[in-house]
This record gives C-alpha cells, sequence and structure tokens, in this order.
C-alpha cells in the first residue's frame, strides 16, 4: 500500500494530539502515569504480534480499567486540558524564563531575608519552589498571585490572621505564582510526633514532585527542608542560601535538576534531633 496524503496528514494529527498530552501532563505529575500507560500500549502491540494471545487478554483489560481509571484520577487534568482548548492556548510555543545571576542574587537576598526574619518573628509559613514537575493540581486551591519576589511580599502573606498566611506560597523562576495553597498531606509514619500538618503538608509534596520546600515553623521558628520526601530540620542561614543556590544559580556541576542539594542530607526523616 503506497503513502499518500491521508497518511501523512493522519500522523501529523497523531503527533500533535502526543504533543498536546505531553504538555498538557509535564504540567502535573500525571506524566508518570502517562509514560506508564504508554510502555503499557506498546508491550500490548508487542504481544500481540508474538501471539500471546492469554497475555494480550490480560493487556487489553489493564487498558481498559485503566483508561476508567485514568478518568476518575485525572479528572481536575482533564478539565484543565478541556479549559486550555477552550481558550486555545494548548499550542502555544512558551519558552521557560531564564533568571540572569545579578536578578538571582537578588531573588536568593530577598527569599533569605524573608525566611530569616520569619523564623526570628516566629511566623509560620511553607514556600514551594515549582521545578521540573508542574503543581497546577495545587495552584488550583489557592489564590493567583503572579507577583515579583520580594521579602516584604512574602512576609506579609505570611504575617498571622492576614486573608492569605494560611496555606503555602507557590514559586517558580523568578515569579510568586500564588498563596494560600492546599497540599497533599504525608502519611509517612517515620515523621516525627511533635511535627504538625504544616511539615506534613511540606514533606506530603516533596513526596509527589521534585519541587524544593523550604517551611518556617510557627512554634519555635525553626526552618526546615523538604524534598523527596525527606524533612531536615534545623536549616541555618549559610544553609538556605546554599539550597536557593541550588534553585536560582545554576551551575555546570548542578545540571542534573533532580540532585539533592549538596548540603549534607540525611535520608531519614526527623533522624537530625
Ligand atoms: N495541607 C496543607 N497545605 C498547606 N498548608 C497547610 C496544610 N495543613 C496545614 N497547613 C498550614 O499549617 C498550619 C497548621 O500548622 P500546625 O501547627 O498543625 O503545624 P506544625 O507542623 O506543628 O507547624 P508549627 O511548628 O508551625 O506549628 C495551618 O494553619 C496551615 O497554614
Amino acid at each position: 500500500m503506497a503513502f499518500n496524503w491521508v497518511d501523512a496528514v493522519d500522523i501529523i494529527i497523531v503527533a500533535l494530539i502526543l504533543y498536546w498530552l505531553i504538555k498538557l501532563f509535564s504540567k502535573t505529575r500525571a506524566i508518570r502515569v502517562l509514560i506508564g500507560l504508554g510502555v503499557i500500549l506498546i508491550l500490548a502491540r508487542v504481544f500481540v504480534a508474538l501471539g500471546l494471545q492469554t497475555t494480550t487478554w490480560l493487556m487489553n483489560a489493564v487498558i481498559s480499567a485503566g483508561a476508567v481509571a485514568i478518568v476518575i484520577l485525572f479528572q481536575p487534568e482533564i478539565r484543565r486540558a478541556l479549559e486550555a482548548l477552550g481558550r486555545g492556548k494548548i499550542f502555544s510555543f512558551a519558552t521557560k524564563s531564564r533568571i540572569e545571576v545579578q536578578n538571582a542574587e537578588h531573588i536568593i537576598e530577598e527569599i533569605s531575608r524573608a525566611v530569616l526574619n520569619m523564623s526570628k518573628q516566629k511566623v509560620g509559613a511553607i514556600l514551594v519552589f515549582e521545578r521540573k514537575t508542574g503543581l497546577a493540581d495545587v495552584l488550583d486551591s489557592g489564590t493567583m498571585l503572579d507577583a515579583d519576589i520580594s521579602s516584604e511580599l512574602i512576609e506579609n502573606i505570611f504575617y498571622p490572621n492576614t486573608p492569605l498566611h494560611d496555606g503555602a506560597m507557590i514559586l517558580r523562576d523568578d515569579r510568586i505564582v500564588a498563596a494560600g495553597c492546599f497540599l497533599p498531606l504525608s502519611d509517612n509514619k517515620q515523621v516525627a510526633q511533635e511535627l504538625g500538618t504544616r511539615h506534613r503538608a511540606s514533606l506530603g509534596i516533596s513526596e509527589v514532585s521534585d519541587a524544593y520546600v523550604i517551611v518556617v515553623s510557627e512554634e519555635k521558628g525553626i526552618i526546615s527542608f523538604a524534598y523527596d520526601g525527606v524533612l531536615k530540620r534545623y536549616i541555618d542561614a549559610k544553609a538556605l542560601k546554599e539550597i536557593l543556590g541550588e534553585l536560582y544559580m545554576p551551575q555546570p556541576e548542578n545540571k542534573d535538576q533532580g540532585k539533592i542539594p549538596s548540603f549534607k542530607f540525611k535520608r531519614k526523616v526527623g533522624d537530625d534531633k
């Protein structure tokens, strides 16, 4: 059968749909599920080609059940995709902003000043720094801001009894994207008894994404850092600058974005007390 223009249109449409799906899901933690589904679909094709009937039957059952599960589990993402489609934003080729070193130094200074001030004054706070895993689902639970990063604004937002002080602030690149966001709580049994929901929420988002999370305890003013499901407590000014440096000052040896910050990072939650 000859390859004609209908086949070319067919391929282009499939490529656009794949691009759209990847772009949509790369903004959420659903990307891992999408990759898993892709692997299952490829395996199913291989089993069909090999003529393995029972395995193919099992794969088809998994795919059918998976399709229903995906609609239920990722209902918010699907809703957002349809909304984006309605706004015609899906196929825009946006590029991620790059932060100049000078600007990065300023941002690090502003954030560390705010965190250290809040620690001194025992003002509770959660700052979530979005990295590769998009946090669109978390953003939906809060109030969108899209503001410049400044110590005054950060401190103001977390000041007790102000409208946005409850919940987490989400930062992306050089912007404060949202505040008052609800994070998933960790059910890690190793978390020290005295740690309440603020710290569980910080750990929770670090378990399901690659975000860096800085927490200030309201009770004692202790600064903690959560990453990759691990909570490191008693972060001092030097370590804080190091964490922010990893985020805002990419160095050649730090190209691996998933890398744990270079300062001493113990693997067990609460083992540093
Ligand atoms: N799921 C959540 N997402 C975001 N923020 C949350 C969440 N749960 C609780 N918080 C924040 O944590 C506050 C409650 O903190 P709680 O006293 O339970 O925590 P803690 O870990 O003991 O911290 P602290 O030492 O600051 O008291 C809430 O007022 C809210 O601002």
